[in-house]
């Protein structure tokens, strides 16, 4: 590894959990598009709770009574010639779904959680309504044990709010929360965010083709890139010169490639039993190396960042207000931003921009808010400028209806629930579906069209459908004390950087297929990126 004076020092929260791999591959299969890994144990709940006598829990079904397949069912399922052989988690949801009804129990082996897939929204909402002060959403098995157990040295039992549960991720939260959450502390990156976005524009003019309005490059890296640069500039203070590739140094290069690669190996070793924990791959230490390589490179920037910051006076950055509270904190901090903040903004701004092109009509009117706005589309993007965006916000939470990130959310039941007439016990894991009812005429009407307005208040007298949803089936930051803590940064940045591109070109889609996505870790757009973007 490269050497760095940075360490991180032991906190009391950062007690070492270790924690079992799961180690059976078909409910890791079932599950593998979730968030999150099952490898549950109960004892993440501190504390013991009375067992429930209310008229709900005894009226209640026995929670052995909820249907769902038996493990030789799956495991004859996914065997070449089986209804469940090379499955997307969507077509695997309309399977079981069909054939169980809309709660569906998975059974664990022994000493492993139990997973309990519902199509119900008051079953998602009885779960979240449910969450103790420290809900647990388990996952990224390869990146706790690299910092728990293959890197202790360095991460000294800190290992991140994307894989911390308990006492220690509430610990961090707690630390993170202000900083993060607080519209104050992340707006004032605005100026510096519609930067990126404007050398973004730079950078697409320079590679596209006027005559046919086709990128020399591919969309999706160049998407990536920018949202790289963004959250860098938010993480580590730093800017890495991404916007052109050529000027751009080696270092932040091999960053941005080691995330990718984090990204596209980390899934299969959450899908896999846990053998990697035992005997490393050549697989498995191509990934132990990318983590490494965003240890090293993470914390180099700190350090570089660190040198220039004030002391005498008050934190300005994010980065350096996270430092002050706790210096440990915000290096694993940085680390999970980067991590996470790279492949979600970049996937909501092409899904976004795709339903765009093929809504020429919606992408107009949000054209005419957006000049409304910037009578120049040179003009600086300001705090007072962006407060009235209502059609540039109603697109993409549109867009986030319709291809979230994430198939679903998931959490280990926090207490002992009644879920669709069931007693489940605590411990369970409960994935809960929310695009498949996002998608579903029977919770958004009209769901097969692209209509920004049903978020608009405003448009209620000229769109019936216009607020009229359940908020439990619309989640795509998730929901309560573990939500996305990326949210507001995330937003900022979609909308920046659509206003830059709308304001610029007209935007269309010229593939004879829709858009393809891919589904790992998150939903992703995947195949080519058929755009074409017209300057105006
Ligand atoms: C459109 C962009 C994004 C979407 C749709 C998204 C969505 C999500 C979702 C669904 C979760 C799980 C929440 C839950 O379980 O309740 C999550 C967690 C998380 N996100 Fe995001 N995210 C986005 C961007 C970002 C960005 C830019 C960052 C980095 C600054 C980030 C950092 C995180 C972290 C660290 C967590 C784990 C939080 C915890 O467990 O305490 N996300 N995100």
């Amino acid at each position: 590894m490269m050497r760095t004076n940075f360490t991180l020092l032991t906190t009391a929260a950062g007690r070492k959990m270790t924690k079992n791999g799961l180690d059976q591959l078909l409910v890791r299969r079932i599950t593998n598009s979730l968030p999150c890994a099952q490898h549950v144990m109960v004892d993440y709940f501190e504390g013991k709770e009375e067992p429930r006598t209310d008229a709900d829990w005894l009226n209640a079904k026995d929670y052995k009574e909820i249907p769902g397949p038996s493990n030789f069912e799956l495991i004859r399922g996914y065997f070449p010639g089986g209804a469940l052989y090379k499955t997307t988690i969507k077509e695997m949801e309309v399977h079981f779904r069909k054939k169980y009804g809309d709660i569906i129990r998975f059974n664990g082996t022994v000493g492993k959680t139990d997973i309990l897939f519902t199509f119900n929204p008051s079953d998602f909402e009885t779960v979240f309504r449910n969450e103790t002060i420290w809900p647990v959403r388990v996952g990224f098995q390869s990146l706790a044990y690299y910092r728990l157990e293959k890197r202790p040295h360095i991460f000294h039992g800190i290992d991140g709010l994307l894989t911390s549960q308990g006492r220690a991720w509430g610990y961090m939260r707690n630390k993170v929360n202000p900083v993060m959450m607080k519209v104050q502390n992340i707006r004032p990156n605005l100026p510096a965010v519609d930067g990126i976005a404007q050398e973004f524009i730079e950078r697409l003019d320079a590679i596209l083709d006027p005559h046919t309005g086709r990128l020399s490059t591919d969309f999706s890296e160049e998407a990536k890139m920018w949202a790289f640069e963004t959250v860098a500039l938010v993480a580590l203070n730093t800017r890495l010169g991404l916007m052109s590739r050529e000027k751009s140094n080696a270092m932040a290069l091999k960053l941005s490639e080691s995330i990718a690669e984090f990204f596209s190996l980390c899934y299969y070793y959450e899908v896999i039993p846990p053998f990697w924990r035992y005997f490393e791959t050549a697989g498995f230490k191509k990934l132990i190396k990318a983590y490494d390589s965003i240890t090293e490179i993470t914390t180099h920037y700190i350090e570089k960042a660190m040198e220039q910051f004030d002391q005498s006076a008050e934190g300005k950055s994010v980065l350096e207000k996270l430092y002050r509270i706790d210096k440990n904190v915000a290096v694993v901090m940085a680390m999970d931003m980067l991590m996470a903040g790279m492949d979600t903004t970049s996937s909501a701004l092409i899904s976004t921009l795709y339903f765009l092109s093929i809504n020429p009509e919606k992408q107009e009117e949000l054209r005419k808010e957006l000049i409304a706005l910037l009578p120049e589309p040179n003009m600086p993007l300001t705090e007072e400028n962006t407060k009235n965006m209502p059609y540039l916000r109603g697109c993409i939470k549109e867009t986030l209806r319709f291809r979230p990130i994430a198939n679903g959310n998931f959490r280990i039941a926090g207490r002992d629930l009644v879920l669709s007439g069931y007693r489940v016990p605590k411990g369970v894991g409960v994935y809960m579906a929310t695009m498949t009812l996002s998608n579903s005429d029977a919770y958004f009407e009209r769901s097969a069209e692209f209509l920004p307005e049903r978020w608009i208040k405003s448009a209620k007298a000229t769109c019936p459908v216009s607020q009229k949803h359940n908020p439990f089936v619309y989640l795509p930051f998730g929901f309560g004390p573990r939500t996305c803590i990326g949210k507001r940064l995330a937003e900022m940045e979609l909308e920046t950087i659509l206003v830059r591109i709308l304001r610029n070109y007209r935007v269309s889609w010229v593939g004879e297929k829709p858009l393809e996505y891919i589904n790992n870790l998150i939903l992703q757009p995947a195949g080519e990126m058929s755009f074409k973007f017209e300057k105006l």
